[in-house]
């Protein structure tokens, strides 16, 4: 059979993992496990995202750069207290041919510490602030848990931005202002609802003074996900690398500058195909998508004269042209041998917002047939209406889908001041809003407390996760009823004052 096997609902791995693949999306390159191959259908997103979040970012002042994918060991030393951690996800490189490297270099699986010695000997003076670079690479992180196309692998594109201020306000103004263009790409790109919030000093960048954060849900299995992050490094990173200007307020003394640093990757791919994918396949986002709409002729059988079906297929070029000329990112699948069904099924399952069927009916009413993938709704365009009508119907499918998932992660977003009721939220597939002490050990406790036993199978025959539930940020939208002074932290464990709502989940 073409088309998706596993439905969304009985196996969501499974069910993913073949939608990637028969989608055209990736490849698992088989030769070394957690490695993909990113196909042109991959590639148009994330060149769209990357047109999208270039023009405004340059609009901002930051400019392009290309550093050298390889650390020696020496500059990893200098940023070696929170590097440790990450210690056994770093790939190196021994030898060239036959003959052993003296120094093994790193691949790098981030590039702070390849780029920092330059801002050191770049920046002199306060006149060389504020500097702001960014580059579009991919980085190796040897990750040890089982890998997933777009969403853990071991080597992922990203882009990754470097800004250095004069002062902290610089610095916090840039972090809030890119963190909203990454939910900008989620919500007008991506039709995917984020949560915007700070990171919990347990979950932050540990080498980094605050971390800020859009946070995406997966109403499959009610996990949260990070959706990509923006953070400020404060002065760790200058006092590391000795990154300073003179004070202009009094000579002689040094400022060390305020840096920031934020990323985006494929991740964000993976997001939008498990929000919005279904049990025919991709459904993707018209403002995305490589293909926007494909036109398939209908009703042309063997009575059909070979003249007739000439005289057709020339109407529907003229109608691709015509619609290519409006805007439209459109194909025309005139492929022999293969059933208007057989056509519908393998468009359906690559994702395809519109699909266009032209039949001799249509063409006596000088109609077009639509149906849209995101709800299956069908009916017909005068042709005359069609290059007003199609766009049209693409911007209203993109709002559409995007308010379908504001929807969902609204109605999975749950604010819970009874601890008794958390627990029973998340395995109900929700996120959980709480009052929170903020203290990294309690949110340890609060793992451990909430960690399901080991449920069979769900209902519909899908692991429930079984993890705790960890923070994912402390949102900026705060809700109501926090009384300072007074509401505790609501771990049962924990007799602190509560700080803040926290927003925790079941995560990836
Ligand atoms: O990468 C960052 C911080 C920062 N890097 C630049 C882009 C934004 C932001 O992700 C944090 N981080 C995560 N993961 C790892 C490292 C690491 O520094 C270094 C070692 C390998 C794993
Ligand atoms: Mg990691």
């Amino acid at each position: 059979i073409i088309g998706i096997t596993v439905k969304k609902g009985d196996n969501f791995s499974a069910w993913y993992q073949e939608v990637v693949q028969k989608a055209e999306m990736v490849e698992y390159y088989t030769e070394i496990s957690g490695f993909f191959v990113m196909r042109p259908n991959t590639m148009y997103i994330w060149n769209t995202i990357r047109k999208w979040f270039n023009d405004r970012i340059e609009a901002a002042g930051v400019e392009e750069c290309n550093f050298p994918m390889f650390l020696s060991s020496t500059s990893l030393q200098k940023e070696k207290d929170h590097v440790e951690g990450f210690a056994p996800e770093l790939a190196w490189v021994t030898k060239a041919g036959e003959k052993d490297l003296e120094v093994p270099v790193a691949v790098r699986p981030t590039s702070e510490a390849v780029m920092y010695p330059y801002y050191s000997k770049w920046i002199r003076s306060h006149r060389d602030l504020p500097l702001k670079l960014n580059q579009w690479v991919s980085v190796v992180r040897w990750e040890a848990k089982q890998t997933v196309p777009f969403l853990r692998a071991r080597e992922f594109m990203w882009q990754e931005g470097h800004t250095a201020f004069i002062s902290e306000e610089q610095a916090g103004k840039e972090v809030l202002e890119i963190l909203e263009l990454y939910a900008g790409i989620y919500e007008q790109l991506l039709a995917v609802p984020v949560v915007r919030g700070k990171k919990t000093e347990a979950e932050k960048f540990a080498g980094g003074y605050y971390t800020t954060t859009v946070e995406g849900y997966i109403p499959s299995n009610g996990r949260g996900i990070q959706g990509a992050t923006s953070h400020c490094l404060g002065q760790n990173f200058s006092k590391m690398f000795d990154i300073t200007v003179e004070d202009p307020a009094n000579k002689g003394q040094k400022i060390h500058v305020w840096q920031n640093s934020w990323g985006l990757s494929t991740r964000v791919i993976g997001v939008m195909v498990m929000i919005h994918g279904d049990d025919k396949g991709l459904v993707l986002p018209p403002r995305i998508a490589k293909t926007q709409a494909v036109l398939i002729p209908v009703g042309l059988t063997a009575k059909t004269t070979p003249e007739d079906k000439e005289k057709h297929l020339d109407r529907m070029y003229e109608l691709l042209a015509t619609l290519k000329k409006a805007g439209v990112r459109t194909e025309i699948d005139t492929r022999e041998g293969y059933t208007p069904a057989w056509k519908f099924n393998d468009w359906e399952m690559k994702g395809v917002p519109v699909r266009l069927e032209f039949g001799p009916k249509d063409a006596a009413k000088d109609v077009v047939s639509f149906a849209r993938r995101d709800t299956g709704e069908k009916g017909t365009i005068p042709i005359a209406e069609l290059t007003t009508k199609v766009p049209e119907l693409l911007e209203t499918i993109q709002q559409d889908m995007y308010n379908k998932a504001e929807k969902t992660f609204r109605e999975h977003r749950v604010k819970i001041t009874n601890w008794d009721e958390v627990v029973p939220a998340l395995d109900s597939k929700n996120v959980v809003i709480i009052p929170s002490c903020l203290v990294p050990a309690c949110e340890d406790r609060i793992k451990e407390l909430t960690r399901g036993e080991d449920l069979p199978e769900g209902p519909d025959g899908q692991k429930v996760p079984s993890m705790g539930m960890k923070s994912l940020c402390i949102p900026f939208e705060q809700p109501e009823g926090l009384v300072k002074g007074e509401t505790k932290c609501l771990s049962p464990e924990c007799d602190r004052l509560a700080e803040a709502f926290c927003m925790f989940g079941r995560s990836y």
